[in-house]
Order: structure tokens, then C-alpha cells, then sequence
């Protein structure tokens, strides 16, 4: 976009529209424009709705029109309000407006919802009943201060766990209600009640503020000052907001505050012009509160006439949007949009069938060195995935092959607290005088032992000039007893887990150790508990990639090539700190881009890779029995696909390491929604050994109605593979997916068979010893009726 060299006066806040001077439609800001874009770029003031699909320009009309609304001196750019969904987006905004304008945006209130309520409160925080040094509190410290609370009421984590009051706090504050808003309907909600108000209290005391509150706090702020509400009803002539569809209930009564009164139940709008943009097809924060409702609310309440509609797609090539199109038509609640575009058809899909994640991961590398090689820039290829857990196995493969990557949102693998936690019992199974791990988990999951008594372990262990492990016996009382007893109890998981294999023996900790019945008891612990059993995918794989022998136990040495001896788990502890170290790409640098698909909206590449594409995982398993669950999941996905500018590929994986355990998985029912010319499928570029019956408990986390034969119906030939010759052992043909018996294992369940004659060798989930690769021509397997 051309710089604009016209000196600019900007009137006083509040300026007279009528005096606006015109910009002809050649001017370098509006060039370039479609009529439609044109005409809801130079509305006159009055609020509109524009709704229209992915990469239809809806963003660069809100940017544009701040842009003329400045440079016709409508407005100064103080009079300007603009809300994005992200502070990324936040900064391109800026970034995109400074391009456009010779100006200084600075003092421009652009920003999240939340950065704006936290300068509004900053502003006036007497008003607002906080001190001036107020501080914010994130979602860890705000579990802590929730868990400081619980203790200090004598409530332990069995009558009401952390998370689960944490949850009903940010709830009730997201629907704009103070504990004495709420009503008791049994004992408990009128525990959390009691705890909430106790909660507001301590914050209170303490000057800080949780995210939630930033919301509310400045909410009622404007509602309760009528003159501080007028100011800023003055002040901001026009309000923009992207993103619309995924406003809370809150939010949009915030913005009301701000561009009307209400008297008498009714909505008077102030003379201000709000323009909302959005998609109800990329609506996908429903289970946090977003109320696509918001937008009906919005036509009626403001009196838009009219949404404007966009029609036409500049971002994607017609097969990716031909994709979009047809996928998004399965959902039924949809207000009806359609989208064309003036590029060509580009390159259909790739559709592409894994036998694993790993094998998963490894393709997708693969692809991308190819597109590197092709002179794609890094920063313009991103991978997508459903949950989080599901980036190791991608990072894993891209810090192999030295390419550098850049997760966004959400931290990486090794770094997640979960996984740091049970990392550091590990360690000190493996150096129990690594004190750093030993503070980390003393009391974690909490076993009663008290800050107080770990100053006197450490002052103790200072003295003694020993490890803090050793020093147990040296404090007295009670917390010297619990601290014995925490160390025994590490002797103990030592021991057990001598004989066990890598992975047996990370299963064995994370039971042992209380952390899997911790987080179980967590009201929003299941992504953490996935992320442990990743961990234990994770072992599994780091002993099968090294080559450590195939049953070797966990603990035990084993001889490298340089004649060294270290064990699998020291390996793999070494793995684990360097994987978190810092060669995930510096901001800045060249890098390919990881995120999960919530992540990704409003963002654009040139490549785009949707991984894991398996029923139960996207969609996932927890949307199937959800209210609009699974038209939830749709429209994700509609996300995913419209992020991609050129290339599209998408992957699934027959297999996939889950909760500890391989399971299988069919290929996703989003893929069956997709127009067949537009995709093409592609041989995996490796022989496979799969295609055999599905073992029934790997459909368990579906219901039964959702399983498809896994025949993989409806697919091209060339996605069902072939099955490979059953591999033969002592006489019988152990095939994937058949039960089994071994004489030390007991039974078990096939999960994969590779290799040929000598080489042959068979990947096993026994019930009692979990899953072993045993090699066909000495493991004594006979097959189970
Ligand atoms: N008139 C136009 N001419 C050329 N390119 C355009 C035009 N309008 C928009 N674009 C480009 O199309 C892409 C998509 O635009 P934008 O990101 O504003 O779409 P969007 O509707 O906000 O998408 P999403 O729904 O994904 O947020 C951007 O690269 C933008 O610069
Ligand atoms: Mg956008």
C-alpha cells in the first residue's frame, strides 16, 4: 500500500463529518478495493454489520477504513476505537496503518479486549476501586492464588479442586456476575460462591486483578460513571471490531456501554458508529463463552439494515476454496454466505494416509524441506493440528532435521508444566541430588508439606553442605516426617521401575508419583493428563529411534558406540532438555509456523498442512456429544482450510500414540466432505504393513454409531492399501490387530507388523505390560482365538 503524502490536520476529538473531505476512489488508499469493499470502507457514519467468508477482505476493510476515516479527517486517532482478537492481529493493524499514514499510531486505542479494558482501568483505576500499581494476575498465578485460598478456608482439593473453582470464577465473570449475582441452588454451588466472594476479597487485598476481571471490572467502571461513560461515548465517533462472531456475552455488553444508553430496557444508540466485522462460519470459541448470538443481537439492537456481504476471496486458489465451500455446506445453522474467486484453480489437496504420527510427522518434514528447497519462504508454511499435544511429535521431526519452527500459543512440549513436573521425578530417580527438581516436586502434586519446612530442609542441607534429599532426617516434627517419607517414596518408584522399559518405567512415575490422580481429580486436567501420556508416547518413540535394545530396561546402562555407558532414561532426560532448549526459532527468524487451528484464525500461508485428520481427534471425540458440538468442529475446520493461500495438504495417521496406548483411528469424516476433484490422494512414500481388521477396542473412544467400516469407505483406491503379506512366526501368521499370547508377557493385542523373514518384527500392547516390539523369529507369540 503506497504511503499517502497528503499533509494531514486532524480535527479535535469528535469531528464533524459533514466537513469531511471526499477521496476519490483512485486515491492510493482505496485503490484496489471491489465496489463492495469500497462502499463499507466509506460508509458514512452509521454502525454496519459486514459478514462475509474467509479472506474476503473483512480485516483489511476494518484497517482501510480507520485508515480513511483518519485521512478524510473524520476523525483523529484518538476518536478511533478498534478491537482485534489477538495482539498479533493488534500490532498488524498498526503496522498496516503506519504503512498507509504518515502518523503516529501509538496513542491509538487499538488492541484485545482485554488490552483495552486494562488501559481503561490503568486510566482511571480510583474509579475503579484499585490501587495504582494494580498488577495482573495470568491463568498459573491465578490458580495459585485460588489454591492459596482454599488452603487458608481449610477446603482440600477433594471436597472442591482448584481448577474446578478457578473455572466457576472465570465463568461467572465472563456472564458479568458478582458472587452476590449468583444463587445457591445445593451446598457446593454455595460453597463456590462463598469461595468467590473470599476470592475477591484477596485479590482485592493484594491489588491484583485475573483476566476475567479486566473485563468486568472495566465494564462496570463505564456503567457505574455516567460522566467517565459519556467522556468516552464522545470520544469514540467510531468503533471498529474483527472478529466478531466470537464476542462473549460480556463483551458485547461492553461495547453497548460505549455507543448507547439503555433506558427502559431499550437500547438508545449515541450517535457513534459501530462497525462489527465477521464470520459466523469461523465461530469457534462456543466453550468459551462466544455467543454467535451476538451478531442478531447486534442487527436488531443497532437497527443495521443490511449486513454487507463480501463475496469475493482474494486469499485462496479456487480448489482450496472449492474445499472450504463444500465443507462448510454440511452444517445446518449457518446465516448463508457464499465465496468465489478471480485466482485459478491452483493445485488440488494433497490427501495423504500415514501408518503413524511419527511416520506422520516424518512426511510432513519431508514435504517441507521439498518446499524450502522450492524457494517457499519458512515463515509461510504453517502445520495445523487440533490439540496441542499433538506438536511433539512435529517438533520431534522438525528439530531432526535441523529445520527451525516456531510453536505459537501454547508452550512447547517439554516446557509445559505437566510435563516439567514429571520430568523432574525422572530426574531424580535418576540424580536424586538434583535439587531443582526436588523443590519443584516436593510438594507437588501437594502432600502436606509446607513452605515453612522446606526453608528448614534447605537451611538444613546448607549446613550440612548435602543434598537437600539428604538432609530429610535432619528436620524434625511432622514436616521432617513427610519429607522421609516423599524421599522413601522415590526410593521406592527407583525400584520399581529398574526392570521396566523406558516408557513402562515414565507409567510407573506418573501413577507412582500422584501426578496422573492429580490432575484426573482437575476439573480442566485432561488436555494436561494427554500431554503425560504423550510424554510416555514420547519414551516409546526416543527407545525405538536410538536403537536402545528393544526391551532393554529403563534405568539399567547400556554401551554405546564410543563404549560409553549411559541408560535409556539418562538419554532420554538429555533429550528432553535439549529439545526444550533454544533452538525453536528466535521472533524474527526464518521459521516455519506450528499451531493449533484455534491459533490460526485471521492468519494466512502460502502452505498449510491440517495433520491429523482422524475421527476422534478432529473432530474430537468430546464434540460428539456436545450441544452444535460437532458443527463446531465443521467450522474449525472451515478455519483451517481457508488459512492457506496455495498448497493444501492433509494428513492422517492410522496410528496414533494415545493416553500411553497406540490406537487406531479411521480417517476423519471431514474428509469424506470434501469435493473429490478437488483433492488428490497420494501412496504414502513408504511400504506399509497396515490395512488388516481393526482391533474393536481401538474404536472406544467413539461411540459405536460414529464407527465407520474401517473398509475406509468412501475413499479413492488409492487410500486403502493393500494388506501386506501376514508375517509368519513359529508356524503361525501373526498379523496387525490379531490377540496374542507370550509366555513372560501374557496377552496382548498386535498393533503393527514390519519387516521381512529374519528382520520381521511385531509391535505389541500386552494388557498387563504395556505396548513391546518384539522380534518375530525368536519372541515365542502364538495367536489367540
Ligand atoms: N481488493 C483486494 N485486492 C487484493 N487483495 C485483497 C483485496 N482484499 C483483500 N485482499 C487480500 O486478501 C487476503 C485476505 O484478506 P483479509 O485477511 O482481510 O480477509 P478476512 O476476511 O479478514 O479473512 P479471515 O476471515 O480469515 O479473517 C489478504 O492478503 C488481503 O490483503
Ligand atoms: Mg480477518
Amino acid at each position: 500500500m503506497p504511503r499517502m503524502n497528503d499533509a494531514l490536520a486532524w480535527p479535535q476529538e469528535g469531528g464533524d463529518a459533514r466537513a469531511a473531505p471526499a477521496l476519490s476512489p483512485d486515491h492510493p488508499l482505496l485503490r484496489g478495493l471491489n465496489p463492495e469493499q469500497l462502499a463499507a470502507v466509506t460508509l458514512p457514519p452509521r454502525h454496519a454489520l459486514v459478514l462475509a467468508g474467509a479472506g474476503s477482505g473483512k480485516t483489511r476493510v476494518l484497517t482501510t477504513r480507520i485508515a480513511w476515516l483518519l485521512a478524510t479527517g473524520q476523525v483523529g486517532p484518538g476518536g478511533v476505537l478498534a478491537v482485534t482478537f489477538t495482539n498479533k492481529a493488534a500490532r498488524e493493524m498498526l503496522t498496516r496503518l503506519t504503512a498507509m499514514l504518515p502518523l503516529n499510531v501509538r496513542g491509538m486505542w487499538i488492541g484485545t479486549f482485554h488490552g483495552l479494558c486494562h488501559r481503561l482501568l490503568r486510566a482511571h483505576h480510583a474509579s475503579a476501586g484499585l490501587p495504582a500499581t494494580f498488577q495482573i494476575l495470568d491463568t498459573q498465578d491465578q490458580l495459585s492464588a485460588v489454591k492459596r485460598l482454599l488452603k487458608a478456608a481449610g477446603v482440600d482439593e477433594e471436597r472442591l479442586a482448584s481448577k474446578e473453582l478457578q473455572a466457576f470464577i472465570n465463568h461467572a465473570k465472563e456472564d458479568g456476575l458478582r458472587p452476590h449475582d449468583l444463587v445457591p441452588r445445593d451446598p457446593h454451588t454455595r460453597l463456590k460462591i462463598e469461595l468467590y466472594q473470599r476470592y475477591e476479597e484477596q485479590c482485592q487485598r493484594e491489588g491484583v486483578v485475573d483476566f476475567g476481571e479486566l473485563m468486568l471490572r472495566s465494564y462496570e467502571l463505564l456503567r457505574d460513571h455516567r460522566p467517565l461513560r459519556e467522556h468516552y461515548q464522545r470520544r469514540f465517533r467510531h468503533i471498529l471490531i474483527d472478529e466478531f462472531q466470537d464476542t462473549n456475552r460480556l463483551q458485547y455488553a461492553w461495547l453497548k456501554l460505549l455507543a448507547g444508553e439503555v433506558e427502559d430496557g431499550r437500547f438508545l444508540p449515541c450517535g457513534n458508529a459501530v462497525m462489527a466485522v465477521g464470520d459466523d462460519d469461523q465461530s469457534i470459541y462456543a466453550f468459551r463463552g462466544a455467543r454467535v448470538g451476538n451478531m442478531a443481537d447486534f442487527v436488531r439492537e443497532f437497527g443495521i439494515e443490511a449486513p454487507i456481504k463480501l463475496e469475493q476471496n482474494y486469499r485462496s486458489v479456487g480448489h482450496v476454496l472449492r474445499a472450504a465451500n463444500h465443507l462448510i455446506e454440511h452444517n445446518r445453522q449457518r446465516l448463508g454466505k457464499r465465496l468465489r474467486t478471480e485466482r485459478g484453480d491452483g493445485e488440488p489437496l494433497r490427501v495423504v494416509e500415514l501408518a503413524s504420527d511419527f511416520e506422520e510427522a516424518q512426511w510432513v518434514v519431508e514435504e517441507i524441506r521439498q518446499l524450502l528447497r522450492d524457494g517457499v519462504p519458512a515463515h509461510e508454511i504453517a502445520v495445523l493440528y487440533r490439540s496441542n499435544a499433538q506438536s511433539r511429535a512435529l517438533e520431534g521431526a522438525l528439530f531432526q532435521a535441523g529445520v527451525p519452527y516456531r510453536v505459537w500459543g501454547g508452550l512447547r512440549f517439554f516446557e509445559r508444566a505437566e510435563v516439567k513436573h514429571a520430568l523432574a521425578y525422572l530426574r531424580l530417580l535418576d540424580n536424586p541430588r538434583d535439587d531443582t527438581s526436588f523443590l519443584r516436586v516436593v510438594n507437588f502434586p501437594p502432600r502436606g508439606i509446607g513452605a515453612r519446612t522446606v526453608e528448614q530442609l534447605q537451611q538444613a542441607a546448607r549446613e550440612a553442605g548435602c543434598a537437600l534429599a539428604d538432609a530429610v532426617t535432619l528436620v524434625g516434627g511432622r514436616g521432617g516426617a513427610a519429607l522421609t517419607a516423599f524421599v522413601a517414596q522415590l526410593d521406592v518408584m527407583r525400584e520399581r521401575g529398574a526392570g521396566l522399559a523406558l516408557a513402562d518405567l515414565v507409567r510407573t512415575v506418573l501413577d507412582d508419583s500422584g501426578l496422573l490422580a492429580h490432575y484426573r481429580g482437575e476439573r480442566d486436567g485432561a488436555e494436561r493428563i494427554e500431554n503425560l501420556e504423550e510424554l510416555v508416547a514420547a519414551a516409546h518413540a526416543f527407545v525405538q529411534q536410538e536403537g536402545f535394545g528393544r526391551d532393554a530396561p529403563g534405568a539399567a546402562p547400556v554401551a554405546d558406540a564410543d563404549g560409553e555407558t549411559t541408560s535409556p532414561l539418562a538419554a532420554f532426560l538429555t533429550h528432553a532438555a535439549l529439545e526444550s532448549g533454544d533452538h525453536q526459532a528466535q521472533a524474527g527468524q526464518e521459521a516455519v509456523q506450528l499451531m493449533t487451528v484455534h491459533a490460526a484464525k485471521g492468519l494466512e500461508f502460502d502452505a498449510v498442512f491440517i495433520t491429523g485428520l482422524e475421527e476422534g481427534l478432529f473432530p474430537h471425540e468430546n464434540s460428539l456429544t456436545a450441544h452444535d458440538g460437532l458443527e463446531e468442529e465443521r467450522r474449525l475446520m472451515y478455519v483451517a482450510i481457508t488459512r492457506a493461500r496455495q498448497r493444501l495438504y492433509l494428513t492422517w495417521a492410522q496410528t496414533r500414540m494415545f493416553h500411553g496406548s497406540t490406537r487406531y483411528h479411521i480417517p476423519s469424516r471431514f474428509l469424506d466432505e470434501l469435493p473429490a476433484d478437488s483433492l488428490q490422494w497420494l501412496s504414502p512414500p513408504r511400504g506399509r504393513g497396515w490395512g488388516a481388521p481393526q482391533p474393536a477396542w481401538g474404536r472406544s473412544a467413539l461411540g459405536q454409531d460414529d464407527v465407520r467400516p474401517a473398509g475406509l469407505a468412501g475413499l479413492p483406491p488409492a487410500a486403502a492399501a493393500a494388506p501386506q503379506a501376514p508375517v509368519s512366526a513359529a508356524g503361525a501368521a501373526i498379523r496387525t490387530g490379531m490377540a496374542v499370547f507370550h509366555p513372560k508377557f501374557g496377552e496382548g493385542q498386535v498393533l503393527a507388523v514390519e519387516g521381512r523373514g529374519a528382520d520381521a518384527r511385531a509391535h505389541v500392547h500386552f494388557r498387563r505390560h504395556g505396548p513391546k516390539w518384539l522380534a518375530l523369529a525368536v519372541a515365542r507369540l502364538t495367536p489367540v482365538e
